[in-house]
């Protein structure tokens, strides 16, 4: 097929593509001068990219050659329905992706079928043009490593299981593909234009032994192939320039990234052959970023020498300008079966980006900060994890608080029970003896309880962070924790044991904790934000935001790079 010989038409009436009729005589743009993302990204067009809406005009090639949807006039609906069509369900606004749809639309159209690659552990293929030029990569999600239809002889688990990584579901990585796309403003990474789609009638794998009935779609991500001579792990890193690593590691920071190993990392030198500094660095395989908990991200470029060099005032600028909760906002929008705990995931690690740069940290210190420590075979969480966890238990002890006192203010409006909680003079009494006259009380119904948090760690804590210690609070809340007949009576006058469920949890994670070296080990769970509410939230990254500055007291970048460099590395 010769491109030129072929025209697209926008109907803004549709948003859609519309079947075009060349009218005789006139004069069709070649290819090269149709501004392809122009057209369509002005379009706004976030309807089908189905095969039998792009329009075509074939001159040199037989019918006999290709598929039946290339002949519009003859088509019958069921043709039309059987026909290979990709439609983009995800991150509709990103740029240039329409372009990358249309392309692919255009190969399958004339009977290109993606070829399975070999690399990777999970199912991806690429398409080429009829040219022979490869053009895009999709992984279908149900191909992932693990997944039912994976290719390469790691299949078994359903969608929505735990992956690679419990914080990350079966299937779900071609919507995380997407995100790192749209969160790479102005292509500052380098990631591939990609897209989140839904393929239909195209032939990918499927495992013989399922029983469970084949569905003629496949959800898949879709990147634009990227031309390369290596992959990072083909190299050493002494080639590569300190900026190209550092963009890629300001994303993998913000996404929390969990498999950004050399491979990942495609490398493409420049015209000038190979001389140091002149490859340019992309970064693919974003399916294992922003995971729904904190978890142990895989940062290849982590002892790179160049990630020990200071950010770049341009870097700066870069990193100063992210909005968290903008880029919130635009995943909320762009691709909604993105959880609220993968969202705000991504808002806690570019905090931490933005505070850690700020306060004059490089690279590998923040990447450091962010990575699980192996002792003797035991996990040990990391100082971001530890931040978190810290911050969490401070705004639980607050809530509790105010917990407490709505029932107390409930108590008093009532007028009931009251005189078993007040003294002679009419003063409430500290938690132990109130809670032996609950537990030797012959009273019937009880009294909403709600366990206590010293009073005098109060709101002052939460106002200072800095008055909060960890020894402290968490010594209180495991002598809370073990005492197994404390019981809770919630609003609706049920009796629950606090032993249960998260009270039983949190106290499993605070008595595996060593106190004195702060050597938290990890139990397997990572921490998550996904359950707080909004309020919770917003007072946790309060909190969050002053441990963090208290963190970073000290620390200095440029001492820290003397160490790692020695004297004889330059960039
Ligand atoms: N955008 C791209 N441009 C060029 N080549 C690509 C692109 N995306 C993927 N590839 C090639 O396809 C291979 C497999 O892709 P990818 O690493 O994304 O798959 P995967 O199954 O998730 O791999 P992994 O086992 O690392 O998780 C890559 O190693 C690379 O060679």
């Amino acid at each position: 097929m010769r491109f030129n010989k072929m025209a697209v038409a926008i109907n803004p009436q549709n948003h859609g593509f519309k079947q075009f009729v060349r009218p005789p005589r006139c004069k069709i743009p070649s290819f090269s001068q149709l501004d392809y993302n122009n057209i369509l990204e002005s379009s706004q067009t976030s309807l089908t990219h189905s095969l039998h809406h792009v329009p075509f005009e074939f001159s040199n090639i037989q019918k006999s050659f290709s598929t039946p949807c290339l002949s519009l006039s003859t088509r019958t609906e069921e043709d039309i329905e059987s026909n290979p069509r990709v439609e983009i369900i995800g991150g509709h606004h990103a740029p240039k992706v329409h372009a990358l749809v249309v392309e692919v639309a255009i190969a399958m159209a004339s009977g290109v079928k993606p070829e399975l690659l070999a690399s990777g552990l999970g199912g991806a293929y690429l398409f080429r043009a009829t040219n022979g030029n490869a053009i895009a990569v999709a992984k279908p999600a149900d191909e992932e490593p693990l997944a039912l239809n994976n290719p390469k002889g790691f299949a078994g688990r359903m969608l929505g299981q735990p992956d690679m990584k419990r914080s990350i579901k079966i299937g779900e990585t071609g919507v995380r593909e997407s995100a790192a796309y749209l969160l790479d403003h102005d292509g500052f990474a380098g990631v591939p234009p990609t897209t989140l789609v839904k393929f239909s009638h195209v032939t990918f794998n499927i495992n013989n032994s399922q029983s469970i009935p084949t569905s003629t779609y496949k959800i898949a991500s879709l990147q634009r192939f990227m031309e390369h001579d290596y992959d990072a792990g083909d190299l050493g890193a002494s080639g590569f320039s300190v900026a190209s690593i550092h963009r890629v590691g300001i994303l993998d920071i913000r996404l929390l990234n969990l498999d950004r190993h050399a491979g990942n990392i495609l490398v493409k030198h420049g015209k000038e052959s190979y001389a140091v500094d002149s490859a340019e660095l992309v970064p693919i395989d974003h399916g294992l970023c922003l995971p729904e908990s904190l978890d142990d991200p895989y940062f290849e470029w982590l002892h790179w020498p160049q990630a020990s060099i200071p950010f770049s005032e341009s870097e700066m600028e870069y990193i100063c300008g992210l909005d968290p909760f903008k880029d919130a906002d635009l995943l909320r929008n762009e691709l909604p079966s993105i959880r609220e705990s993968s969202i705000r995931v991504l808002v806690v690690c570019t905090i931490l980006l933005k505070q850690a740069a700020t306060s004059g940290l490089c690279l590998a210190q923040i990447g450091e900060m962010m990575t699980r420590k192996c002792y003797g075979g035991l996990e040990e969480w990391s100082a971001l994890e530890k931040i978190c966890f810290s911050a969490k238990v401070n705004i639980e002890s607050k809530i509790k608080e105010d917990d407490q006192s709505i029932c107390e203010e409930k108590e008093r409006s009532v007028g009931i029970f009251q005189f078993d909680y007040e003294d002679g003079d009419g003063s409430y009494q500290e938690d132990e003896e109130a809670d032996e006259i609950l537990q030797g009380s012959a009273i019937t119904a009880k009294p909403p309880k709600i366990p206590r948090f010293s009073s005098v760690r109060s709101m002052s804590t939460i106002a200072n962070p800095s008055v909060f210690h960890y020894e402290e609070e968490c010594d209180y809340l495991n002598n809370k924790f073990r005492s197994s007949d404390t019981l809770i009576v919630n609003d609706g006058g049920k009796e629950d044991n606090i032993n249960d469920s998260d009270s039983q949890k949190t106290s499993a994670m605070l008595m595996s904790m060593s106190f004195g070296t702060k050597n938290y080990k990890n139990d397997g769970e990572g921490i998550s934000f996904g359950e707080m509410s909004s309020e919770q939230w917003s007072l946790f990254l309060e909190v969050f935001e002053k441990l963090l500055l208290e963190a970073f007291e000290g620390k200095n970048c440029m001492c820290l790079s003397k160490q790692r460099l020695g004297s004889s590395c330059e960039f």
